[in-house]
């Protein structure tokens, strides 16, 4: 199977109502309808209806026929379950949705595909199909028979183009020092501001009981591991925040900080991970603190990510890390009120799509290397 391409990216274009389809063929009209295509050693597989994709295209300028002419892509099919609109749910499509979500990671699982990307999708209305959803993320832990992942977003604090993809990167961050010894296998991904992410899709009266001293550890765990393995950062740092104000001011403003959080930090250490804290998160999110970090780990959705997407957000990506497979995505939702507008910008999703082609040849080279090595 495309037996020219090295690479092989799955991107699933998500809830059909959304800006996913027409986002996933304006990003890839930008990045392969050009003399120099961004990933020429990578073929794309769109999952989709394909009148969908077609319409959607066209609605925003894209010459889709023109894009599937450029090689670099082909489609797999999946009918809708029910027309369509853009801008308008319809709850019949939830398993739609959800056949181009296993399509990708069955695809995955089996090695057809080195990385997934997954396009937005509307979680309300699949709950209200009568399916029980949280996010792409736990999703994915639970169709991989993964224990424990971690969410984690990035994204430039200093980019300000449209898309950090179709310019030249300008990497600035510690990452970038650390991997400046790695073999040039391909650039590294211009990403300065990193979050990840304790707790994932949890109410915050859930969330204190959620930590646990043995969670936190793998959590720390996982990211190190795949921010060297998958990222080519050499020596990891990680800052951690407390979870109450003041970082629990020592005990009277709350208990997490000295009965799960310092002891799991004690014991990451132990290990050889570089993680540091607790830090209030009020005052953590600084130049001179991110300047020194390659992730910061925040206790809660709400206490990392708004910080993380006033910075970035239009730019960012949104990766899994801990799964058996690659998967990125966008830092967005399905922006119903833009759909079929042409309004929406493909920037995120081209950063998706950029991160699992090159996280993919990280891991590549890693395994190339750890086979080479015994
Ligand atoms: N929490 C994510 C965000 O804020 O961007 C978003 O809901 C997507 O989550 P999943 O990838 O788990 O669907």
């Amino acid at each position: 199977m495309h037996p020219g391409f090295a690479f092989k990216i799955a991107i699933t274009t998500g809830e059909p109502a959304g800006v996913g389809p027409e986002l996933t063929a304006l990003a890839l009209a930008r990045a392969l309808l050009t003399e120099s295509p961004a990933w020429p050693d990578t073929h794309f597989t769109v999952l989709g209806d394909t009148a969908l994709l077609e319409t959607r295209a066209k609605a925003v300028g894209v010459d889709w026929f023109a894009l599937l002419a450029t090689g670099y892509l082909t489609v797999r099919h999946q009918g809708l379950a029910a027309p369509a609109r853009a801008g308008q749910l319809n709850a019949k499509n939830s398993q739609y949705v959800l056949a181009l979500l296993d399509a990708a990671i069955d695809g995955a699982l089996a090695e057809n595909f080195d990385a997934i990307v997954t396009a937005p999708l509307q979680k309300s209305v699949i709950n209200e199909f009568g399916i029980p959803f949280t996010g792409h993320t736990e999703y994915l832990a639970a169709r991989t028979g993964t224990a424990q992942v971690v969410m984690m977003l990035a994204g430039s604090r200093t980019a300000r183009t449209e898309s950090a993809v179709l310019a030249t990167a300008t990497p600035t961050s510690a990452s970038v020092q650390n991997s400046a010894r790695l073999p040039k296998i391909s650039r590294v991904l211009g990403h300065d501001f990193r979050v990840a992410l304790a707790t994932t899709h949890l109410p915050l009266k859930e969330v204190a009981a959620a930590l646990t001293i043995d969670k936190l550890m793998a959590t720390l765990g996982i990211i190190d591991f795949n921010l060297r393995r998958d990222f080519g950062i050499r020596q990891p740092r990680i800052l951690v925040t407390g979870l109450n104000p003041h970082a629990g001011e020592q005990g009277h403003l709350g208990h997490e900080e000295i009965e799960v959080i310092i002891p799991a930090l004690e014991q990451a250490q132990a290990l050889g991970i570089d993680a540091r804290g607790p830090y209030p998160a009020d005052t953590l999110f600084q130049p001179r603190y991110l300047d020194q970090a390659d992730c910061v780990l925040a206790m809660y959705h709400d206490q990392g990510l708004p910080v993380l997407k006033y910075a970035t957000f239009g730019r960012g990506i949104n990766v899994t890390l801990g799964l058996p497979i690659i998967r990125t995505s966008v830092d967005h939702g399905t922006a119903l009120d833009l759909a079929g507008t042409g309004q929406a910008d493909p920037a995120s999703l081209l950063e998706a799509i950029d991160a699992a082609v090159v996280m993919a040849r990280h891991r590549r080279f890693t395994q190339l290397n750890l086979v080479s090595s015994i």
